[in-house]
Protein backbone atom coordinates (compact mmCIF):
# COMPACT_ATOMS: atom_id res chain seq x y z
CA UNK A 1 0.00 0.00 0.00
CA UNK A 2 1.24 3.11 -0.34
CA UNK A 3 0.27 7.43 0.13
CA UNK A 4 -0.77 9.58 -2.32
CA UNK A 5 0.44 12.89 -2.66
CA UNK A 6 -0.89 15.88 -0.63
CA UNK A 7 -0.95 18.09 -3.23
CA UNK A 8 -2.93 15.29 -5.92
CA UNK A 9 -5.54 17.16 -6.67
CA UNK A 10 -3.93 20.55 -6.84
CA UNK A 11 -4.76 22.92 -10.85
CA UNK A 12 -2.05 24.27 -12.37
CA UNK A 13 -2.15 28.22 -11.84
CA UNK A 14 -4.76 30.24 -12.85
CA UNK A 15 -6.92 27.25 -13.96
CA UNK A 16 -10.74 27.78 -12.97
CA UNK A 17 -12.96 26.09 -15.01
CA UNK A 18 -11.82 22.37 -15.63
CA UNK A 19 -13.64 20.43 -18.31
CA UNK A 20 -14.91 16.57 -17.81
CA UNK A 21 -12.09 14.80 -19.89
CA UNK A 22 -9.72 17.15 -17.90
CA UNK A 23 -11.18 16.71 -14.95
CA UNK A 24 -11.17 12.45 -15.14
CA UNK A 25 -7.88 12.57 -16.35
CA UNK A 26 -6.17 15.00 -13.69
CA UNK A 27 -8.12 12.41 -11.42
CA UNK A 28 -6.40 9.21 -13.33
CA UNK A 29 -3.41 10.26 -13.30
CA UNK A 30 -3.45 11.12 -9.59
CA UNK A 31 -4.62 7.76 -8.27
CA UNK A 32 -3.63 4.87 -7.43
CA UNK A 33 -4.52 1.49 -5.33
CA UNK A 34 -4.31 2.72 -1.68
CA UNK A 35 -5.40 -1.07 -0.10
CA UNK A 36 -3.70 -4.03 0.74
CA UNK A 37 -3.58 -7.34 -0.63
CA UNK A 38 -5.79 -10.39 1.20
CA UNK A 39 -4.19 -13.46 0.06
CA UNK A 40 -5.60 -16.76 -1.10
CA UNK A 41 -9.82 -15.84 -0.70
CA UNK A 42 -11.49 -18.98 -1.14
CA UNK A 43 -14.14 -18.28 -4.34
CA UNK A 44 -17.16 -18.00 -1.83
CA UNK A 45 -15.60 -14.71 -1.00
CA UNK A 46 -14.90 -12.94 -4.24
CA UNK A 47 -18.06 -12.09 -5.60
CA UNK A 48 -17.47 -8.19 -6.33
CA UNK A 49 -13.95 -8.07 -4.93
CA UNK A 50 -11.21 -6.89 -6.50
CA UNK A 51 -8.36 -9.59 -8.43
CA UNK A 52 -4.83 -8.43 -7.29
CA UNK A 53 -3.03 -10.98 -9.03
CA UNK A 54 -3.31 -12.30 -12.53
CA UNK A 55 -3.98 -15.67 -12.55
CA UNK A 56 -3.25 -18.68 -15.18
CA UNK A 57 -5.11 -21.75 -15.63
CA UNK A 58 -3.93 -25.05 -13.97
CA UNK A 59 -5.66 -27.55 -15.79
CA UNK A 60 -6.68 -27.27 -19.50
CA UNK A 61 -10.54 -26.80 -20.24
CA UNK A 62 -12.20 -29.07 -21.50
CA UNK A 63 -9.65 -31.57 -19.78
CA UNK A 64 -9.98 -33.63 -22.40
CA UNK A 65 -12.09 -33.93 -26.03
CA UNK A 66 -15.41 -34.90 -25.38
CA UNK A 67 -18.59 -34.79 -27.45
CA UNK A 68 -21.29 -31.84 -27.64
CA UNK A 69 -24.15 -33.70 -28.15
CA UNK A 70 -25.89 -37.21 -27.61
CA UNK A 71 -25.31 -39.25 -30.73
CA UNK A 72 -22.65 -42.04 -32.23
CA UNK A 73 -19.29 -41.44 -32.37
CA UNK A 74 -17.13 -42.83 -35.46
CA UNK A 75 -13.65 -41.85 -36.90
CA UNK A 76 -14.70 -38.82 -39.43
CA UNK A 77 -15.24 -37.44 -41.84
CA UNK A 78 -18.41 -39.20 -43.08
CA UNK A 79 -18.10 -38.25 -47.03
CA UNK A 80 -19.97 -41.46 -48.53
CA UNK A 81 -23.75 -41.34 -48.59
CA UNK A 82 -25.46 -43.34 -47.24
CA UNK A 83 -23.20 -45.09 -44.97
CA UNK A 84 -23.78 -47.87 -42.68
CA UNK A 85 -21.56 -48.57 -39.84
CA UNK A 86 -21.18 -51.64 -37.32
CA UNK A 87 -21.38 -50.65 -33.03
CA UNK A 88 -19.09 -51.94 -30.75
CA UNK A 89 -20.64 -53.26 -27.27
CA UNK A 90 -21.05 -50.59 -24.58
CA UNK A 91 -20.91 -46.67 -24.83
CA UNK A 92 -19.24 -43.81 -23.69
CA UNK A 93 -21.21 -41.53 -20.94
CA UNK A 94 -20.12 -38.47 -18.86
CA UNK A 95 -18.39 -39.77 -15.90
CA UNK A 96 -17.99 -43.11 -17.51
CA UNK A 97 -15.64 -43.08 -20.08
CA UNK A 98 -15.27 -45.90 -22.63
CA UNK A 99 -11.85 -47.31 -21.79
CA UNK A 100 -10.97 -49.53 -25.04
CA UNK A 101 -9.96 -48.25 -28.53
CA UNK A 102 -13.30 -48.21 -31.28
CA UNK A 103 -11.33 -50.34 -34.02
CA UNK A 104 -11.82 -48.88 -37.72
CA UNK A 105 -14.55 -48.45 -39.14
CA UNK A 106 -16.97 -48.86 -36.64
CA UNK A 107 -19.27 -46.52 -34.44
CA UNK A 108 -19.82 -46.37 -30.83
CA UNK A 109 -23.21 -44.78 -28.48
CA UNK A 110 -21.68 -41.59 -26.95
CA UNK A 111 -23.85 -38.93 -24.63
CA UNK A 112 -23.16 -34.97 -24.03
CA UNK A 113 -20.12 -34.40 -21.87
CA UNK A 114 -18.31 -37.96 -22.17
CA UNK A 115 -14.77 -38.50 -23.71
CA UNK A 116 -14.28 -39.06 -27.06
CA UNK A 117 -13.17 -42.75 -27.17
CA UNK A 118 -9.84 -43.43 -28.73
CA UNK A 119 -9.78 -44.33 -32.52
CA UNK A 120 -12.89 -41.77 -33.01
CA UNK A 121 -13.32 -37.73 -33.58
CA UNK A 122 -16.21 -37.00 -34.79
CA UNK A 123 -19.85 -37.39 -33.65
CA UNK A 124 -23.42 -37.16 -35.01
CA UNK A 125 -26.42 -36.39 -33.81
CA UNK A 126 -28.82 -38.87 -32.48
CA UNK A 127 -31.45 -37.03 -34.90
CA UNK A 128 -29.92 -37.65 -37.75
CA UNK A 129 -28.91 -41.02 -37.84
CA UNK A 130 -31.23 -44.42 -37.10
CA UNK A 131 -30.24 -48.21 -35.60
CA UNK A 132 -31.26 -51.02 -37.38
CA UNK A 133 -30.05 -54.22 -36.49
CA UNK A 134 -27.54 -53.17 -34.57
CA UNK A 135 -25.93 -50.71 -37.20
CA UNK A 136 -26.22 -47.12 -37.31
CA UNK A 137 -27.01 -45.67 -40.54
CA UNK A 138 -26.29 -42.22 -41.67
CA UNK A 139 -27.62 -40.08 -45.04
CA UNK A 140 -25.66 -36.96 -44.53
CA UNK A 141 -22.07 -36.27 -45.13
CA UNK A 142 -19.83 -34.93 -41.73
CA UNK A 143 -16.98 -32.75 -41.50
CA UNK A 144 -14.15 -34.66 -39.02
CA UNK A 145 -14.03 -33.27 -35.55
CA UNK A 146 -18.27 -32.41 -36.50
CA UNK A 147 -19.76 -32.16 -32.78
CA UNK A 148 -16.45 -32.53 -30.98
CA UNK A 149 -15.13 -30.22 -28.40
CA UNK A 150 -11.23 -30.32 -28.45
CA UNK A 151 -9.13 -30.71 -24.96
CA UNK A 152 -8.22 -27.26 -23.93
CA UNK A 153 -10.07 -25.66 -26.98
CA UNK A 154 -11.13 -23.07 -24.17
CA UNK A 155 -8.32 -22.64 -22.14
CA UNK A 156 -4.74 -24.16 -22.17
CA UNK A 157 -2.93 -24.89 -19.40
CA UNK A 158 -0.43 -21.85 -17.89
CA UNK A 159 -3.09 -19.73 -20.28
CA UNK A 160 -3.64 -15.98 -18.33
CA UNK A 161 -7.46 -16.67 -17.61
CA UNK A 162 -7.93 -13.05 -15.58
CA UNK A 163 -6.06 -10.02 -15.24
CA UNK A 164 -4.85 -7.98 -11.88
CA UNK A 165 -7.84 -5.57 -11.21
CA UNK A 166 -10.85 -7.13 -12.52
CA UNK A 167 -13.95 -6.33 -10.59
CA UNK A 168 -14.68 -10.20 -10.03
CA UNK A 169 -18.32 -11.58 -10.70
CA UNK A 170 -19.81 -14.27 -11.15
CA UNK A 171 -18.61 -14.92 -14.80
CA UNK A 172 -15.30 -15.03 -13.44
CA UNK A 173 -16.15 -17.24 -10.60
CA UNK A 174 -17.14 -19.76 -12.81
CA UNK A 175 -14.32 -19.80 -14.88
CA UNK A 176 -11.78 -19.94 -11.99
CA UNK A 177 -14.00 -23.36 -10.69
CA UNK A 178 -13.86 -24.78 -14.15
CA UNK A 179 -9.99 -24.91 -14.00
CA UNK A 180 -10.18 -25.80 -10.37
CA UNK A 181 -8.82 -22.29 -8.89
CA UNK A 182 -9.71 -22.70 -5.23
CA UNK A 183 -9.02 -19.60 -3.82
CA UNK A 184 -7.21 -15.98 -5.33
CA UNK A 185 -5.94 -12.98 -4.33
CA UNK A 186 -7.88 -9.84 -3.87
CA UNK A 187 -7.41 -6.59 -2.81
CA UNK A 188 -8.96 -5.60 0.65
CA UNK A 189 -12.34 -3.23 -0.05
CA UNK A 190 -12.16 0.17 0.15
CA UNK A 191 -13.60 1.89 2.81
CA UNK A 192 -15.33 4.86 1.94
CA UNK A 193 -17.17 7.43 4.35
CA UNK A 194 -20.20 9.04 3.83
CA UNK A 195 -21.25 12.42 5.10
CA UNK A 196 -23.77 14.90 5.22
CA UNK A 197 -23.60 18.22 6.09
CA UNK A 198 -26.00 21.23 6.16
CA UNK A 199 -28.26 22.92 8.90
CA UNK A 200 -31.70 22.50 7.26
CA UNK A 201 -30.70 18.64 6.76
CA UNK A 202 -32.23 16.30 9.13
CA UNK A 203 -31.58 12.57 9.15
CA UNK A 204 -34.80 10.78 8.47
CA UNK A 205 -36.92 9.89 11.04
CA UNK A 206 -35.59 12.69 13.31
CA UNK A 207 -38.44 15.64 14.16
CA UNK A 208 -38.69 18.29 11.55
CA UNK A 209 -40.13 22.13 10.57
CA UNK A 210 -41.09 23.54 7.50
CA UNK A 211 -37.45 25.00 6.77
CA UNK A 212 -35.86 21.62 7.32
CA UNK A 213 -34.95 18.92 4.81
CA UNK A 214 -34.39 15.15 5.03
CA UNK A 215 -31.31 14.05 4.12
CA UNK A 216 -31.75 12.24 1.06
CA UNK A 217 -27.45 12.38 0.62
CA UNK A 218 -26.28 10.20 2.83
CA UNK A 219 -29.08 6.76 2.14
CA UNK A 220 -28.26 7.68 -1.27
CA UNK A 221 -24.66 7.75 -1.74
CA UNK A 222 -24.40 4.87 1.22
CA UNK A 223 -26.25 2.71 -0.79
CA UNK A 224 -24.28 3.28 -3.81
CA UNK A 225 -21.11 2.59 -1.70
CA UNK A 226 -22.39 -0.78 -0.98
CA UNK A 227 -23.84 -1.50 -4.44
CA UNK A 228 -20.56 -0.73 -5.80
CA UNK A 229 -18.91 -3.67 -3.65
CA UNK A 230 -17.14 -1.39 -0.83
CA UNK A 231 -17.17 -0.77 2.60
CA UNK A 232 -19.55 1.82 4.17
CA UNK A 233 -18.48 3.80 6.98
CA UNK A 234 -21.32 6.35 7.86
CA UNK A 235 -20.11 9.38 9.48
CA UNK A 236 -23.53 10.46 9.91
CA UNK A 237 -24.82 14.19 9.35
CA UNK A 238 -23.27 17.27 10.78
CA UNK A 239 -24.20 21.18 11.05
CA UNK A 240 -22.57 23.84 9.49
CA UNK A 241 -19.58 24.34 12.34
CA UNK A 242 -16.37 24.23 11.79
CA UNK A 243 -15.78 22.17 15.02
CA UNK A 244 -18.98 19.77 13.69
CA UNK A 245 -17.14 19.54 9.90
CA UNK A 246 -13.64 19.00 10.97
CA UNK A 247 -14.67 16.05 13.98
CA UNK A 248 -16.47 14.11 11.02
CA UNK A 249 -13.38 14.57 8.31
CA UNK A 250 -10.69 13.55 11.04
CA UNK A 251 -12.87 10.53 12.13
CA UNK A 252 -13.02 10.02 8.38
CA UNK A 253 -9.32 10.74 7.87
CA UNK A 254 -8.52 7.93 10.74
CA UNK A 255 -10.71 5.21 9.17
CA UNK A 256 -11.79 5.42 5.88
CA UNK A 257 -9.45 5.31 2.42
CA UNK A 258 -11.84 7.94 1.02
CA UNK A 259 -14.77 10.14 1.81
CA UNK A 260 -17.27 12.09 0.31
CA UNK A 261 -19.11 14.54 1.73
CA UNK A 262 -22.30 16.66 -0.18
CA UNK A 263 -22.95 19.98 0.57
CA UNK A 264 -21.11 23.21 1.86
CA UNK A 265 -18.48 23.46 -1.24
CA UNK A 266 -20.13 25.90 -3.34
CA UNK A 267 -19.14 29.75 -2.56
CA UNK A 268 -21.83 30.33 0.51
CA UNK A 269 -21.60 32.24 3.60
CA UNK A 270 -21.92 28.84 4.81
CA UNK A 271 -20.17 26.59 3.31
CA UNK A 272 -18.37 24.90 5.80
CA UNK A 273 -16.90 22.09 4.00
CA UNK A 274 -14.78 24.17 1.89
CA UNK A 275 -13.43 26.19 4.69
CA UNK A 276 -12.73 23.02 7.10
CA UNK A 277 -10.94 21.34 4.48
CA UNK A 278 -9.18 24.59 3.32
CA UNK A 279 -7.86 25.22 7.00
CA UNK A 280 -6.62 21.77 7.57
CA UNK A 281 -6.05 19.61 4.26
CA UNK A 282 -4.86 20.32 0.92
CA UNK A 283 -8.38 21.50 -1.13
CA UNK A 284 -8.85 22.49 -4.96
CA UNK A 285 -12.17 23.32 -5.51
CA UNK A 286 -12.49 22.63 -8.85
CA UNK A 287 -15.47 24.19 -11.09
CA UNK A 288 -16.23 21.75 -13.66
CA UNK A 289 -17.60 22.38 -16.50
CA UNK A 290 -20.84 20.44 -16.19
CA UNK A 291 -24.44 20.32 -15.23
CA UNK A 292 -25.51 19.58 -12.95
CA UNK A 293 -22.44 19.92 -10.60
CA UNK A 294 -20.40 22.28 -11.26
CA UNK A 295 -18.59 23.18 -7.85
CA UNK A 296 -16.78 19.37 -6.98
CA UNK A 297 -14.38 19.77 -4.12
CA UNK A 298 -11.23 17.57 -3.94
CA UNK A 299 -9.00 17.50 -1.19
CA UNK A 300 -6.29 15.57 0.98
CA UNK A 301 -7.52 15.25 4.42
CA UNK A 302 -4.42 13.96 6.86
CA UNK A 303 -3.65 12.20 3.70
CA UNK A 304 -7.20 10.83 2.93
CA UNK A 305 -8.85 12.41 -0.18
CA UNK A 306 -12.19 13.45 0.06
CA UNK A 307 -14.12 14.36 -2.84
CA UNK A 308 -16.92 17.22 -1.78
CA UNK A 309 -20.32 17.05 -3.67
CA UNK A 310 -22.78 19.20 -3.96
CA UNK A 311 -25.33 19.15 -2.00
CA UNK A 312 -28.16 19.03 -4.51
CA UNK A 313 -29.00 15.32 -4.57
CA UNK A 314 -28.60 15.35 -8.61
CA UNK A 315 -25.61 17.15 -9.00
CA UNK A 316 -24.34 14.53 -6.29
CA UNK A 317 -25.60 11.42 -7.62
CA UNK A 318 -24.06 12.77 -11.14
CA UNK A 319 -20.72 13.73 -9.97
CA UNK A 320 -20.63 10.34 -7.79
CA UNK A 321 -20.85 8.43 -10.74
CA UNK A 322 -18.81 10.55 -12.66
CA UNK A 323 -15.98 11.41 -10.81
CA UNK A 324 -16.45 9.25 -7.66
CA UNK A 325 -17.24 5.98 -9.69
CA UNK A 326 -14.05 5.67 -11.52
CA UNK A 327 -12.02 7.51 -8.94
CA UNK A 328 -12.60 4.67 -6.05
CA UNK A 329 -12.54 1.69 -9.14
CA UNK A 330 -8.40 2.88 -9.00
CA UNK A 331 -8.04 3.47 -5.68
CA UNK A 332 -9.71 0.19 -5.07
CA UNK A 333 -7.22 -1.49 -7.05
CA UNK A 334 -9.13 -1.35 -10.05
CA UNK A 335 -8.56 -0.59 -13.52
CA UNK A 336 -9.75 3.49 -14.54
CA UNK A 337 -12.63 2.86 -16.01
CA UNK A 338 -14.37 5.47 -18.74
CA UNK A 339 -18.26 4.49 -18.60
CA UNK A 340 -19.69 2.86 -22.05
CA UNK A 341 -22.39 4.65 -23.58
CA UNK A 342 -24.19 4.06 -26.65
CA UNK A 343 -25.75 6.18 -29.36
CA UNK A 344 -29.25 6.10 -29.31
CA UNK A 345 -31.77 8.06 -31.20
CA UNK A 346 -33.41 10.74 -29.14
CA UNK A 347 -36.89 11.64 -28.52
CA UNK A 348 -36.95 15.02 -27.38
CA UNK A 349 -35.41 18.31 -28.65
CA UNK A 350 -33.08 20.62 -27.43
CA UNK A 351 -31.06 23.42 -27.42
CA UNK A 352 -27.44 23.43 -25.56
CA UNK A 353 -25.00 26.12 -24.94
CA UNK A 354 -21.30 26.00 -26.17
CA UNK A 355 -19.32 25.33 -23.02
CA UNK A 356 -20.33 23.00 -20.70
CA UNK A 357 -21.46 19.20 -20.70
CA UNK A 358 -24.82 17.81 -19.43
CA UNK A 359 -25.49 14.93 -17.65
CA UNK A 360 -29.74 14.63 -18.13
CA UNK A 361 -31.33 11.87 -16.46
CA UNK A 362 -33.24 9.32 -19.14
CA UNK A 363 -34.06 6.19 -20.05
CA UNK A 364 -34.67 4.10 -23.43
CA UNK A 365 -38.01 3.15 -24.41
CA UNK A 366 -38.79 1.97 -27.87
CA UNK A 367 -35.22 2.46 -28.99
CA UNK A 368 -34.95 6.09 -28.70
CA UNK A 369 -33.87 8.05 -25.59
CA UNK A 370 -35.99 10.20 -23.26
CA UNK A 371 -35.07 12.77 -20.56
CA UNK A 372 -36.61 13.47 -17.65
CA UNK A 373 -39.22 16.39 -18.07
CA UNK A 374 -36.69 18.80 -15.53
CA UNK A 375 -33.55 19.73 -15.58
CA UNK A 376 -33.98 20.94 -11.97
CA UNK A 377 -31.06 19.56 -9.68
CA UNK A 378 -33.26 19.08 -6.64
CA UNK A 379 -35.75 16.95 -8.26
CA UNK A 380 -35.27 13.83 -6.70
CA UNK A 381 -38.35 12.12 -8.96
CA UNK A 382 -36.05 12.30 -12.08
CA UNK A 383 -33.19 10.28 -10.08
CA UNK A 384 -35.72 6.85 -9.63
CA UNK A 385 -37.27 7.67 -13.16
CA UNK A 386 -33.85 7.14 -14.73
CA UNK A 387 -32.04 4.29 -15.72
CA UNK A 388 -29.67 5.82 -16.71
CA UNK A 389 -28.16 9.84 -18.24
CA UNK A 390 -27.72 11.26 -21.12
CA UNK A 391 -23.86 12.81 -21.97
CA UNK A 392 -23.84 15.79 -24.09
CA UNK A 393 -20.56 17.22 -24.79
CA UNK A 394 -18.99 20.79 -24.42
CA UNK A 395 -19.91 22.25 -27.77
CA UNK A 396 -22.88 23.65 -28.26
CA UNK A 397 -25.98 21.00 -29.51
CA UNK A 398 -29.18 21.63 -31.45
CA UNK A 399 -30.98 18.36 -30.57
CA UNK A 400 -34.07 17.25 -32.59
CA UNK A 401 -35.98 13.66 -32.35
CA UNK A 402 -33.76 11.47 -34.19
CA UNK A 403 -30.50 13.12 -33.63
CA UNK A 404 -27.81 10.51 -31.65
CA UNK A 405 -27.27 10.78 -27.76
CA UNK A 406 -24.65 9.11 -26.23
CA UNK A 407 -26.67 7.39 -23.38
CA UNK A 408 -24.89 5.83 -20.93
CA UNK A 409 -26.60 3.21 -18.15
CA UNK A 410 -26.42 2.67 -14.71
CA UNK A 411 -24.66 -0.60 -15.36
CA UNK A 412 -21.92 1.08 -16.87
CA UNK A 413 -20.94 2.91 -13.82
CA UNK A 414 -20.54 -0.67 -11.89
CA UNK A 415 -24.32 -0.67 -10.45
N1 LIG B 1 -23.07 31.88 -5.93
C1 LIG B 1 -23.16 30.60 -6.26
N2 LIG B 1 -24.15 29.88 -5.74
C2 LIG B 1 -24.26 28.58 -6.08
C3 LIG B 1 -23.37 28.01 -7.00
C4 LIG B 1 -22.31 28.81 -7.50
O1 LIG B 1 -21.48 28.34 -8.29
N3 LIG B 1 -22.26 30.08 -7.10
N4 LIG B 1 -23.53 26.73 -7.41
C5 LIG B 1 -24.88 26.21 -7.29
C6 LIG B 1 -24.86 24.81 -7.56
S1 LIG B 1 -24.68 24.36 -9.19
C7 LIG B 1 -25.06 23.88 -6.57
S2 LIG B 1 -25.20 22.20 -6.95
C8 LIG B 1 -25.12 24.25 -5.18
C9 LIG B 1 -24.08 23.45 -4.41
O2 LIG B 1 -23.97 23.99 -3.20
P1 LIG B 1 -23.39 23.25 -1.95
O3 LIG B 1 -22.61 22.05 -2.33
O4 LIG B 1 -22.71 24.24 -1.13
O5 LIG B 1 -24.66 22.66 -1.28
P2 LIG B 1 -25.65 23.35 -0.30
O6 LIG B 1 -25.74 24.79 -0.55
O7 LIG B 1 -25.30 22.89 1.04
O8 LIG B 1 -26.97 22.64 -0.78
C10 LIG B 1 -27.50 22.78 -2.08
C11 LIG B 1 -28.94 22.28 -2.07
O9 LIG B 1 -28.96 20.89 -1.75
C12 LIG B 1 -29.73 20.62 -0.58
N5 LIG B 1 -29.08 19.57 0.19
C13 LIG B 1 -27.91 19.64 0.80
N6 LIG B 1 -27.63 18.49 1.43
C14 LIG B 1 -28.65 17.68 1.20
C15 LIG B 1 -28.95 16.35 1.61
N7 LIG B 1 -28.09 15.64 2.36
N8 LIG B 1 -30.09 15.77 1.18
C16 LIG B 1 -30.95 16.49 0.41
N9 LIG B 1 -30.73 17.75 -0.01
C17 LIG B 1 -29.60 18.33 0.39
C18 LIG B 1 -29.72 21.92 0.15
O10 LIG B 1 -30.79 22.07 1.03
C19 LIG B 1 -29.77 22.95 -0.99
O11 LIG B 1 -31.07 23.13 -1.46
O12 LIG B 1 -24.86 25.60 -4.99
C20 LIG B 1 -25.50 26.47 -5.93
N10 LIG B 1 -25.27 27.82 -5.54
O1 LIG C 1 -24.57 21.27 -9.39
MO1 LIG C 1 -25.75 22.29 -9.50
O2 LIG C 1 -26.85 21.05 -9.08
O3 LIG C 1 -25.32 22.16 -11.24
O4 LIG C 1 -27.22 22.93 -10.05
Amino acid sequence: MSMLRNDCFALPPGVNWTPVEEALERLRSRLHPVVDVQRSVPLAEINGRILASDVYAPRAHPPSDNSAVDGYAFAGPLTEVPSILPLVEGRSAAGEPYKERVPEGYAIRILTGAVIPDGTDTVVLEEDSEITDGRLHLNGTLKAGANARRAGEDIKVQDKILTAGTRLNPTHISVLASVGVESVDVYNRLRVGVLSTGDEVKPVGAAVTDWQIYDANRPMLSALITQLGYELVDLGHVLDRPEEVKAALVRGAEECDLVLTSGGVSAGDEDRVSEALKEHGEISNWRIAIKPGRPLALAMYQGTPVVGLPGNPVAAWVCALRFGAPAMALLAGAEWFEPQGYLVPANFSKNKKRGRSEMLRARIREGQVEVFGSEGSGRVTGLAWSEGLVELDEAAMQIEPGTPVRFIPYGSFGL
